[in-house]
């Protein structure tokens, strides 16, 4: 049974798949601090989060049987990246379900930005009948500067554009052809500050975008620039802008975010009459409530239950196509790397994967990610995953090299998986899938063999004398090990060989040892996959 944390406010509709799973259990614990939620964590597989809960360092280093942390919602700067990375503790988002209902809210803010419906509201309501200080500004024929045309930027731009609005659009990675599209025109920060009448922020809080818009930039600010930020605090330095607006530079700003949340009574924002704010509610609609926790909820069970999944954070994004295509060859690529590892008698420093035929021309990294996993697991145990098997190979200082080629000798691809060790020796396994066959391995060091990758093997280095396979026999059936199969393999009649036989249970060290005292015979290794 799996149990899920709910920590943060997210709808019921949403997480109803979660609630009906017969092997799930939920349980929604909202409101809790750091030290509360570090104390109850360990008995979860997966928490699931909006904004307001921050999972720390302490939090997932208490998580020990943390498999996710789904976040229902885009920003997952309330989450320790490093530190789920670092556990194999899978990171997920929901990153289209509030697009829309963050851009309406941007476009509500713009539009009450322009035409003082707080203040006039706050006013009216207060009795007072005041026709002359809230004379507003119409959005046609504005200049909207976007930073940030990913998928709400984008959407924003296209309401203004129904709107009359002239678009300024930067982004790192808008393409000329892209903006041409949309009806944008590609500009910088530069040019967004000094031409905009209305400027709206759509990125990320990265150490990039943090204070992107601060005093040099209202220096040279068009006078009577209106703010709207509906995406992070911190992207707007907050007190560089209330100077601004009391230089009389910016006409006003609307914000949704703050670089502290909920921002302290004292806050400036919330006392300066040019300034209108709600308290990151951008999200905040039953539709966008609903489609996030739905998302995010799907690929968590998708998780738990070890199938494929989506939308991971901390785990470059694979094209649908790619991973049809790399997934047959996981649970080889997994297997070879273990073999690899458990033939290895020493401490690896470099994993070589070549991968021969057609998966020459797709980005394997996935796969790659499940033969490191495969090394590094029979050593380091159940907490590598495919998640933080890349940043353990680094951190022990083992280095993870991959090369292709279009042609494999006779297989439609070939995985070749070798460990070099410190004191240069080299072990290496080869395998494939095999039509109607299924997994094989096809080569052990330089030895060709044909042995399906499973149950308890034993890996023997010997002499090609006559009589060799009768003495394994003859003592493997002397301590009631049964053989299910057996392979030799050799180059030359009479030189090295290896034996690779399938036996049905775990072999005791005991009789490894006995079949190293036999003559000829180098070394006897059990291997478990
Ligand atoms: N207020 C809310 O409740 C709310 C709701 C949803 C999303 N958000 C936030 O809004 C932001 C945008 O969300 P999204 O779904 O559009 O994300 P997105 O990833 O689709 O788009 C972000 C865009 O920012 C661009 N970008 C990154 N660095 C940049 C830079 N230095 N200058 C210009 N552009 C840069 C990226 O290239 C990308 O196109 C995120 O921070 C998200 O957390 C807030
Ligand atoms: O969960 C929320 O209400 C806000 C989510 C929003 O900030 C996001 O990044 O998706």
């Amino acid at each position: 049974m799996f149990k899920v944390l709910v920590s943060d406010p997210i709808s019921d509709l949403g997480i109803q798949q979660l609630m009906d799973a017969a092997d799930v259990q939920v349980e929604k614990k909202t409101g809790l601090g750091e030290d509360e939620l570090a104390a109850i964590i360990g008995e979860y597989d997966a928490l699931l989060v909006r904004s307001q809960t921050r999972v720390t360092e302490k939090i997932m280093a208490a998580g020990t049987k943390l498999k996710v942390v789904g976040r229902a919602g885009v920003g997952v700067d309330n989450i320790d990246l490093e530190a789920a990375t670092k556990r194999g503790i899978i990171v997920i988002n929901a990153p289209d379900g509030n697009t829309i209902t963050t851009c309406e809210h941007t476009f509500a803010m713009m539009m009450a930005l322009a035409r003082h419906i707080p203040q006039a509201y706050a006013k009216t309501v207060g009795g007072v009948w005041d026709r002359k200080s809230f004379l507003g500004v119409e959005l046609r024929n504005k200049t909207l500067g976007v930073m940030g045309m990913g998928r709400i930027g984008s959407e924003v731009a296209k309401r203004a554009k129904a709107f009359g609005m002239n678009i300024l659009a930067f982004d790192p990675f808008l393409t000329q052809e892209r903006a041409e599209k949309m009806e944008v025109k590609l500009a910088s920060v530069d040019d967004i500050i000094r031409n905009a009448d209305f400027m709206t922020v759509h990125t990320p809080l990265t150490p990039e975008t943090r204070h992107m818009i601060s005093r040099p930039q209202f220096e040279v600010m068009k006078k009577g620039m209106r703010i709207i930020n509906c995406a992070r605090g911190g992207i707007i330095d907050e007190v560089a802008l209330v100077e601004a607006i009391n230089e009389g530079i910016v006409a006003g700003a609307a914000f949704d975010v703050f670089e502290i949340e909920p921002p302290q009574i004292d806050h400036p924002f919330l006392s300066n009459p040019k300034v209108i704010v709600t308290p990151h509610l951008g999200a905040s609609t039953v539709e966008a409530q609903e489609n996030v926790a739905i998302d995010v909820s799907e690929e968590v069970l998708h998780i738990l239950r070890n199938e494929p999944f989506k939308n991971a954070v901390n785990m470059p994004p694979v094209a649908a196509s790619v991973m049809n295509r790399l997934q047959p060859y996981f649970s080889i690529g997994e297997k070879l790397g273990s073999f690899a590892a458990q033939s290895a008698n020493q401490a690896v420093n470099e994993i070589h994967v070549d991968y021969a035929g057609d998966l020459s021309d797709v980005d394997t990294l996935p796969l790659t990610r499940y033969i490191v996993k495969g090394v590094l697991a029979h050593h380091l145990g159940s907490g590598v995953n495919i998640v933080n098997c890349m940043h353990l190979a680094k951190s022990r200082d083992i280095n993870v090299v991959v090369t292709k080629a279009s042609k494999s000798k006779g297989f439609t691809n070939l995985l070749t998986v070798t460990l070099k060790t410190q004191n240069n020796e080299e072990t290496l396994v080869a395998g494939t899938l095999l039509n109607g066959y299924g997994e094989r391995i096809v080569q052990i060091d330089k030895f060709p063999v044909d042995v399906a990758p499973e149950g308890h093997q034993i890996l023997i280095s010997h002499n090609d004398k006559p009589g060799m396979i009768g003495s394994v026999g003859t003592l493997l059936g002397q301590n009631d090990v049964n053989i299910a199969s057996m392979q030799v393999g050799r180059k030359i009649i009479g030189g090295e060989a290896i034996m690779i036989l399938t036996v049905d249970k775990a072999v005791q060290k005991d009789v490894l040892n006995q079949l190293t005292t036999l003559p000829e015979l180098n070394s006897a290794i059990e291997i478990t996959l």
